[in-house]
């Protein structure tokens, strides 16, 4: 069976983080493995507490994965001080991992910083190069880039501009925009508009972490790139359209419909 890592924090709420990485993996039939970078006190209207690992504990988790069950693909989420960001970084080159999605969580939707402002530079310049693919919404890839994206050109433009500090593709997710759903990938100097009808659901907790995570799924059964982002956009849609409604504030995903 091919494993899929993640490495993020966990969401109390189980919209979001490691809870929403581990359903997607296994709605896609694939196993899961986790190593936790912090826990959060949090639910559908807020983030209410981090308390992260010690970059040792992180680093023996890591450990425990790499050199028992190796994974055919590597999710990375919320990571939010520079300490852990660089165990990650090491720990990717020392084990050789394949396949590397980052999905560089900064803020979530509710308002809360995920990622120490400090440790932005060490994200950039560590990690990020690492990846196959990073996945920033709109507000991280404007952070990315230094520039606001209003429109569609500014979306192409930020993608190139990004790509420059990447070595890998880049997708800026489009969840933010009003009028629509449509993701833009950028790969070896190709743009690709990825266009999807808005579904009207407000219960958008965790899309970005289950999108990455479903992409993690395809790169891990040997699909391509583009066919892995397509996939998992589909995969959103659906977890979107079966419409769950729990909580006070922007609920999960229903992860239980057929793929
Ligand atoms: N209302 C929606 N209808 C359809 N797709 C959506 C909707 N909201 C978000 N998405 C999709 O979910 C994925 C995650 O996007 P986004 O919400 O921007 O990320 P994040 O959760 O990191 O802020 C993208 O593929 C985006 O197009
Ligand atoms: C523990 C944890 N990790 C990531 C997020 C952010 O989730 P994401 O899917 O990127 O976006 P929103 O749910 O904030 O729209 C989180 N909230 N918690």
């Amino acid at each position: 069976m091919k494993t899929v890592l993640t490495i993020a924090g966990s969401d109390s709420s189980g919209g979001a983080g490691i809870q929403a990485d581990i359903k997607t993996i296994t709605a896609h039939g694939l196993y899961a493995t986790s190593a936790i970078t912090a826990l959060t006190a949090q639910n559908t209207t807020g983030v209410y507490g981090i308390m992260e690992v010690t970059p040792e504990f992180l680093e023996n988790q890591l450990d425990c994965i790499f050199k028992d069950i190796y994974p055919d693909a590597v999710k990375i989420g919320m990571v939010s001080s520079a300490a852990l960001i660089e165990v990650i970084a090491d720990k990717l080159k020392v084990y050789k991992a394949r396949h590397i999605v980052v999905d560089p969580v900064m803020v979530s939707t509710s308002g809360s910083r995920l990622l120490a402002e400090d440790a932005s530079e060490t994200l950039i310049r560590n990690l990020i190069p690492l990846a196959q693919v990073i996945t920033p919404n709109i507000p991280e890839a404007e952070a990315l880039c230094g520039a606001d994206i209003k429109s569609v050109g500014d979306m192409e433009r930020a993608a190139v501009k990004i790509a420059g500090f990447t070595k890998g593709a880049v997708l800026i997710k489009g969840g933010h925009n009003l009028n629509d759903a449509n993701d833009l990938l950028y790969e070896a100097g190709t743009l690709e508009w990825l266009n999807g009808d808005r579904i009207d659901n407000p219960n958008t907790h965790g899309t970005g972490c289950t999108l990455s995570s479903a992409i993690a799924c395809g790169l891990a059964k040997g699909s391509t790139l583009p066919e892995s982002v397509k996939a998992a956009k589909s995969y959103i849609s659906g977890a979107l359209r079966a419409n769950l409604n729990l909580g006070h504030g922007s609920g999960p995903l229903n992860h239980m419909f057929d793929i």
